[in-house]
């Protein structure tokens, strides 16, 4: 069992028949059913929940795959401060292996300067000390990402998945379920992808196996899908709903628009919601992961993102232009397709599998 969540007392639940709304109310076919926790056994937790610690071995296994999906950008940043000087070329060095970390020009420069100042006001005149000054800026920079999700405010809390094709959407949902479900929490989940039946499939099939609940439609409005989700998790006293979106990019302004639909009539359904809605970011899409975070919440207003496949080819440094740019939580890492290769970001950890 992972660290993952916080737990704060919920709000009063709102009556399951209040549909303030002229959006649609047939409910569609529910495809798989069967929740696994009555949301009764739960409704009275108020404690923060300390999770049991991870397991040494398998938080061993998490930081290996962390420090070789990030070893690339870790080797570039780690060999420019052996035997090297405090000077211009040393700079420079690091100048270039920020850039091809896809931190970017702002958040490179930022951290050039700062660093720059600290070599001179701690007169640093070791190469390893710059580097620990580089470790702790990266740090100072990175620990405002680093936010739990919060469970237990909203009976239901709704969340909405966004994100490009293939970026991980679907597979985060499952991790994700599975992990609410190890805390004891009911989920329910809305297959808003109502383009590609094969996605629904997917989901579908998922909650099968999982014994989590999937509301589908065979095809129509995937705003209708999650507003049927919000008014079925009540009526069950579900106490997660997390809603699948189609992948779609931010240059698709009338794919945005339905983003936005989605996000309205679920309001529709209870005022509240949706209270999260993620981007999950593949890790390897570089600096254009960036333009995708603000994009989406410029349409949308971000609570959150989720950064998967840091197990492949991703540098990482995408994070730090994040930080500096558009300072969106970033409440889980993906390191593979496991279940526990989902875990909540740790800077702390992640600057360690960058600089060691
Ligand atoms: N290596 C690795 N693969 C991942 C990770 N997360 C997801 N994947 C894989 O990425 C592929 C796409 O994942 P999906 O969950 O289907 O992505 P999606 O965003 O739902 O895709 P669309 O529905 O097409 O928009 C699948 O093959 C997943 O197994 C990760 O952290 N590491």
């Amino acid at each position: 069992m992972f660290s993952f969540f916080k737990k704060k007392p919920q709000e009063p639940t709102p009556p399951a028949s209040a549909p303030a709304t002229s959006a649609p109310e047939q409910e569609p076919p529910v495809i798989a059913t069967a929740v696994a926790t009555p949301a009764s056994a739960l409704a009275s937790t108020s404690a923060e929940i300390v999770a049991a610690e991870t397991p040494a071995a398998q938080k061993q296994s998490w930081m290996t795959r962390l420090k070789v999906g990030l070893s690339k950008t870790s080797s570039n940043l780690t060999t420019l401060f052996v035997g090297a000087k405090i000077g211009d070329e040393l700079y420079e060095e690091l100048e270039s292996a920020l850039l091809m970390s896809d931190a970017g020009v702002d958040a490179t420069q930022f951290l050039l300067d700062e660093l720059r100042r600290k070599v001179k006001s701690e007169k640093l005149t070791e190469a390893a000390q710059v580097k620990s000054a580089l470790r702790s800026l990266l740090l100072d920079m990175l620990t405002p990402l680093q936010k739990p999700l919060v469970l237990g405010q909203h009976q239901p809390l709704v969340m909405m998945i966004t994100g490009v094709n293939g970026a991980g959407k679907t597979t985060t949902i499952g991790k994700l379920a599975k992990h609410l479900q190890a805390h004891g929490q009911s989920v329910l989940l809305a297959a808003g992808d109502t383009f590609r039946a094969a996605a629904r499939e997917q989901l579908t099939v998922w909650g099968q196996r999982n014994n989590v609940t999937v509301i589908a439609q065979e095809s129509g409005d995937p705003a209708a899908v999650a507003f049927d989700a919000v008014h079925s998790a009540q009526a069950r006293g579900t106490n997660v709903v997390m809603v699948d979106t189609a992948g779609r990019l931010p240059t698709q302004l009338h794919l945005m628009e339905e983003l936005k639909k989605i996000k309205r009539v679920t309001a529709k359904g209870m005022a509240s919601a949706p209270h999260e809605i993620l981007l999950v970011i593949d890790g390897n899409t570089g600096q254009n992961a960036l333009t995708q975070v603000k994009a989406f919440d410029d349409a949308l207003g971000l609570t959150g993102l989720v950064v998967t496949k840091l197990d492949g080819t991703a540098k990482g440094g995408v994070l730090a232009a994040i930080a500096r740019a558009r300072p969106i939580p970033v409440y889980f890492i993906g390191v593979g397709e496991q279940i526990e290769d989902l875990q909540p970001f740790n800077a702390q950890e992640f600057v360690e599998a960058l600089l060691g």
